[in-house]
Order: C-alpha cells, then structure tokens, then sequence
C-alpha cells in the first residue's frame, strides 16, 4: 500500500477535521502518500484529489465542519455513477480510501464494491444523526447534542419568565438520539422522538400534571424524523388542547456548526488513526468504531442494514426525570 485517499460525505459533523488529519499524521507516519478528495462522492466521480501533506491538516483541530468539504451526490445514486468514481480511483492510483459520513455514504460505498473491483474501503462514522451501527458514538453527535443542550437551557429562561410552553426541534432524521440525549441533559419536560408513535394525548397529559404540580412552563422536544418542522403542528395541536400560550424553536443547520467538543476531537483522532492500521492491516469494506470503549471494525453492509437502537435505560429513565 503506497498512497490512500480521504473523503468527508454526506452532512459535515465537528470532529472530521481531527479524524483527517490524525488519518493523514497516521499515513505518513507510515509512508503512504494521501490524497484529499474534495466534496465527498462528488468530488470522487470527478476525480478532484489533492495531495495531503503536515502543512495541509495543520492547525485544523479545532475547526468544525470539513476542510475537504463534503456533499449529497446524487449521481452516486446510480450504478453508472459509482462506475465513474471507481475509474477515478484507478486514475488517481489509490490502493485504499477512508471514507467519513454517516449510513448513505456506507450505504452508497458497498454498493461500490459490489459495482466494481475497487481499492478498499475503510469507513469511519461521522454523523451528528448518530445513527450508524457499529459504533457507541458517531464524529460529530457530541458537538451537536452540547450544541441543542445550551439552546434549551436558554429557553427555559424565557420560559419561566413569560410561563411558556416551548417546543424545541432538533435534527437526527429518523434517529432519536441527539433529542434522547439532549432532552435528558436540559431536563425537558417531554420528548417526541421517531422510535415511538406521537401522541398529542399523551405529551398533552404529561404537560398537564407537570401544571397541576406547580410548573408553569415547560419544554418538549422534538426529533425532526422524516419531516423537518414537525413540531409547529405538534405544538398547535397540545396547545389547543392545554390552552396555553407555546413557542416553537427549530435549532437547524446551528447544531451542525462549530469548535468540537473534547469528546468528538478525540474520537475523531482516534478512528482516524484506526482507518489508517486497518488499512495496512489488509481489512475492507468495514467501518472503524467504538463499542464499550473498545475499537471495533464491522463490515460495511451491517453499518446501514442494522438499525442501531437507542440506549435503553436512557429510554426507560426519561419519564421519571421529566415529571
Ligand atoms: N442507497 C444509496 N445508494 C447509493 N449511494 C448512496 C445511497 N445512500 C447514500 N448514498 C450516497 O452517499 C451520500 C451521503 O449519504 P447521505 O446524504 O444519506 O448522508 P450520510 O452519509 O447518511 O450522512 P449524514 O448522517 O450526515 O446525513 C449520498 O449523497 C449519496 O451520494
Ligand atoms: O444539510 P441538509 O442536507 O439540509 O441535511 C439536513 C440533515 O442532515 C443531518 O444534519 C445529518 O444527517 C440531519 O440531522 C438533517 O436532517
């Protein structure tokens, strides 16, 4: 193995800038040339790498976002496309590539394998969705959830002081984990999340009893799912029932920005220089993670065909502390 490439796709995530330039550190260390594919799959079907060297990752630690920049291709979609990417790939003369995103890169990544003989591939979850199986956490989900954390602590205080009912929306697609986690962390009154059916009733009841044991505000949020802005007609609906004046905050591209935490820096180094070994180690098309503190590696095709289930006992915990 002689030269490797590096891409970042799908949504960026604050920890991919430590994950590419532990992998490019890591890679020199050993000899390898790396090339930089800039924006993600796109980027891969048109063949636009740059080489990688100390200078280029130097002092990006602490950016978020992706300095190779990323995309949604939607040429990779088709087989025709990905057959364009891998004629890149022999072009560019890559004997590996680590690939940074979440479960549609993997998806879009076995699928490639299974196109055409191409170079392996290593992945390395980064997702603020945290959504992808074979891993406790994904690059990115840290920042993100510290990020929704600090948005509903701020409300809480105009709640109070105005007695508001407040709906807060965050991001995570299909996947509850960034409203699980934050809704614990900033004490929400309920939850709305994609893993369990809505009920107005129920979120309206839960508020109600809060109100009849001496709360005057409250905030629930809610997980995005499959249709971002969900919440303002959630929020009609209890407020209807409850008569009682709400709000609607929807947190957006915000929770995607900014410095990573502790946590996603030093997750983002560590799988960083894990994608790296793997590949020298002679694996392929799996995904480099971690698993009760330990690193892992699982084949490409279980990271998108597995579904990775909340954290139980968080699931079970939430209503006590909510009430
Ligand atoms: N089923 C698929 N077939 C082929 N390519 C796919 C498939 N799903 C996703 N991809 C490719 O991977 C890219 C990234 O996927 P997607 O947009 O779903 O983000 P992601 O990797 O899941 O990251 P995030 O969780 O941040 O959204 C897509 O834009 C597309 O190019
Ligand atoms: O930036 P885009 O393409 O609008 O995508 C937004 C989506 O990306 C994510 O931030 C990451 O998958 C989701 O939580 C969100 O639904």
């Amino acid at each position: 193995m002689k030269r490797i490439g590096i891409l970042t796709s799908g949504g960026d995530a604050p920890g991919m800038n430590a994950c590419i330039r532990a992998a490019v550190r890591t890679g020199l260390a050993n000899d390898l040339a790396v090339v930089g594919i800039r924006r993600g799959y796109t980027g891969l079907i048109a063949g636009d790498g740059v080489p990688l060297d100390r200078r280029a990752i130097r002092n990006t630690i602490h950016m978020g976002g992706t300095i190779l920049e990323t995309s949604r291709s939607p040429d990779f979609y088709t087989r025709e496309g990905r057959l364009k990417a891998a004629e890149a790939i022999e072009r560019l003369g890559l004997d590996g590539i680590i690939l940074i995103g979440g479960e549609g890169t993997f998806h879009g990544a076995s699928l490639l394998a299974a196109d055409a003989d191409t170079a392996p591939l290593v992945g390395v979850p980064g997702s603020i969705d945290n959504d992808v199986y074979g891993t406790d956490y994904c690059i990115g989900f840290d920042t993100a959830a510290n990020c929704a954390v600090e948005a509903i602590d701020r409300i809480r205080d105009t709640a109070r002081s105005h007695e508001r009912l407040f709906f807060i929306e965050v991001m995570g697609r299909t996947a509850g984990f960034l409203a699980l986690e934050s809704g614990i962390a900033g004490g929400a009154e309920e939850l709305v999340i994609p893993e369990e059916e809505v009920s107005i009733a129920r979120i309206s009841e839960r508020i109600r009893a809060g109100f009849i044991t001496g709360k005057k505000s409250a905030i629930v949020v809610v997980a995005e799912g499959k249709t971002p802005g969900v919440s303002f007609e959630i929020a009609r609906e209890v407020g209807e029932r409850l008569n009682f004046d709400s709000r609607v905050v929807v947190l957006g591209h915000l929770q995607r920005g900014g410095p990573p935490t502790l946590r996603d820096r030093v997750l983002g180094s560590l799988l960083g220089v894990a994608s790296v070994e793997a590949l020298l180690e002679g694996q392929r098309e799996c995904m480099v993670g971690e698993v009760g503190g330990n690193l892992r590696c699982t084949p490409l095709e279980e990271t998108w065909q597995k579904k990775k289930p909340l954290n139980e006992d968080l699931v079970r915990i939430f209503p006590f502390l909510s009430e």
